[in-house]
């Protein structure tokens, strides 16, 4: 008894993606974007270069301007995003910083090329702007806030993310949803 049939969506268009399958690609892309800061924190340890980089930056905000433009989703909204992405980056690297000013015996052995973990960052902005443009529906639903949070809970119990990776992601996505 209570089975619908199975040919409910047959005859019409097929069901629109759930606002959870819309959301968790962008918080799926949010966690991976905030892993390179353990890269970019490694990088930059023991050298001159400043976690704060303004003129990197900018190459990043007008870059991801350009594609939400190329994707057709608002471009405003994708510099918001991006602004709270790399907020959220630096705060990882400064937590990691910090820790390893504190215990240098946690810090990483190995400096990786920053030029390369750019390249690799490059890859995932064009992809989260792929996930923003497809997630119009679900951000302008007045279940966003909610949805996402239930996104994150998944994404940081998948990648078994550690405090500061969790803080950080809550961090990465407030711009997601429209101010209410
Ligand atoms: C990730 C970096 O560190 C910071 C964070 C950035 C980002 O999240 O895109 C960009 C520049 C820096 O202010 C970097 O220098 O590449």
């Amino acid at each position: 008894a209570g089975v619908a049939p199975a040919s409910a969506h047959s005859t019409s268009a097929p069901p629109a993606p759930s606002s959870y399958s819309q959301l968790l690609p962008l918080t799926t892309l949010s966690a991976e974007r905030l892993a390179t800061a353990d890269l970019v924190a490694a990088a930059k340890w023991g050298t001159d270069s400043p976690i704060d980089d303004p003129a990197r930056e900018q190459i990043v905000l007008e870059s991801v301007r350009r594609l939400a433009l190329e994707a057709g989703t608002d471009p405003k909204t994708t510099v918001a995003i991006f602004r709270d992405q790399i907020e959220a980056n630096k705060l990882v690297q400064r937590g990691l910083h910090a820790l390893w000013t504190a215990d240098p015996s946690k810090a990483p052995a190995e400096r990786p090329d920053l030029t390369e973990v750019r390249k690799e960052i490059n890859r995932i902005n064009a992809e989260l702007v792929r996930a923003v443009a497809g997630s119009e529906r679900a951000r302008a639903a007045w279940s966003c806030r909610g949805v996402l949070a239930v996104t994150a809970v998944h994404v940081r119990h998948e990648k078994q993310l550690d405090q500061l990776h969790t803080r950080a992601l809550v961090r990465a996505v407030p711009s997601v949803c429209p101010a209410r």
